[in-house]
């Protein structure tokens, strides 16, 4: 187990990890001192359940630590902070209002806009009883009009950073002028299918596709004209490849497809029908637009690089071979050695 926490420890950890994180810490540190100091008061009912939020706090963050499952510790947070707060609001009385105010928040950066706003509803109605009777009825609205404000600042304020994170992630990882993926989101992609592969031995293969002298069509027609070209490919290709198949744009006009779950002959047979898609769609006036694909199966053991050499050196022998074809990679295979010596 220590083993499992130091190898979770020395991981490199993603951003969504340290939100979590913080707020466990946060969490332990913040009521930590109302345990100890309610425990020495001789409030040992109270005191104990600041014991029980804290100990829940240190639990969640081990938890994240060592799995990395943010979104199940995400969800246990909030909840222990809503319990935790009706929880002492019921034992304590009115006082204890203030603790809403960070429960609150809190569910907006962790959990789904209509999760939280249904944790908040529960939160402020949950208030009520242990409010009403023992503060003034000005005092109540009071508390449910900030309650509810705070709830709608907290929703604006995490739906804006949501947008914003979301603008950033298309930024890193899109090729602006046709929307597919670019080279950094192809190598995360890549790096996620051989781990899969690691585990799973899952089959999964690439296609290179590559325009046909499209140095030539940018010369006839004009580097807008390229572009528009190098959009209406995108497209066929988008409407044809299923939902669990990614394209990247990873140069000028060569672009992956990366096929989850195909071997060799259906990615190849894909491919062909790309090829034949584009040659009969007529992308430029007066001028055959053709592709060259070479295709290549994930193998045991393979590197990232291997592979997609392995299917751009496919795409090269397509295009040495006269273009607008299709090539597959196969990899070398070694000699058979004799397990037993010839007789002689
Ligand atoms: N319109 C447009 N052209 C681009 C873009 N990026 C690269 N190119 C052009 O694509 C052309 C690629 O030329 P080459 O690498 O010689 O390839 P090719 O003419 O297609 O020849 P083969 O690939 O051998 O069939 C160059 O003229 C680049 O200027 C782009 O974003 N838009």
């Amino acid at each position: 187990m220590i083993e499992n926490l130091q190898k979770g420890l020395r991981r490199r950890r993603s951003l969504e990890e340290y939100l979590p994180l913080m707020l466990c810490g946060a969490g332990v540190f913040g009521v930590l001192p109302f345990a100890i100091v309610r425990l020495l008061n001789g409030e040992i009912w109270i005191g104990l359940l600041d014991l029980a939020v804290v100990a829940g706090f240190s639990t969640l963050g081990m938890f994240v630590l060592r799995s990395s499952r943010v979104r199940a510790t995400s969800i246990c947070i909030t909840l222990l902070c809503v319990a935790g707060y009706l929880g002492t609001l019921y034992l304590m009385g009115p006082q204890q209002l203030f603790w809403a105010y960070p429960a609150l928040v809190v569910a907006y950066y962790l959990l789904k806009p209509e999760e939280a706003v249904a944790l908040s509803v529960i939160s402020i109605l949950g208030s009520i009883p242990a409010l009403y009777g023992n503060v003034s009825l000005f005092m109540l609205a009071t508390a449910t009009i900030t309650m509810t404000m705070t709830s709608v600042f907290a929703y604006a304020f995490a739906a804006l950073t949501r947008n914003q994170r979301q603008q950033l992630m298309n930024l890193a990882t899109c090729d602006p002028l046709t929307g597919a993926g670019n080279r950094r989101a192809l190598d995360q992609k890549i790096a996620e299918i051989i781990a899969n592969h690691e585990r799973t031995s899952a089959t999964a293969s690439v296609i290179f596709l590559d325009l046909d002298h499209f140095k030539a069509i940018n010369d006839e027609y004009g580097h807008a004209a390229g572009d528009q070209i190098l959009i209406q490919l995108t497209e066929i290709i988008n409407l044809r490849i299923r939902v669990t198949d990614s394209l990247y744009r990873i140069g000028g006009e060569e672009f992956v497809i990366v096929v989850d779950g195909l071997g060799i002959d259906k990615a190849s047979r894909l491919a062909e029908q790309l090829r034949t898609l584009v040659e009969a769609n007529e992308l430029a006036r007066d001028r055959a637009v053709t592709i060259s694909l070479g295709v290549a199966q994930l193998e045991s053991g393979e590197s990232a690089d291997e592979w997609l050499h392995r299917a751009d050196e496919a795409l090269y022998a397509a295009k040495r071979a006269g273009r607008n074809q299709t090539r597959t990679a196969h990899i070398e295979l070694q000699p058979v050695r004799p397990k037993v010596a010839p007789l002689h």
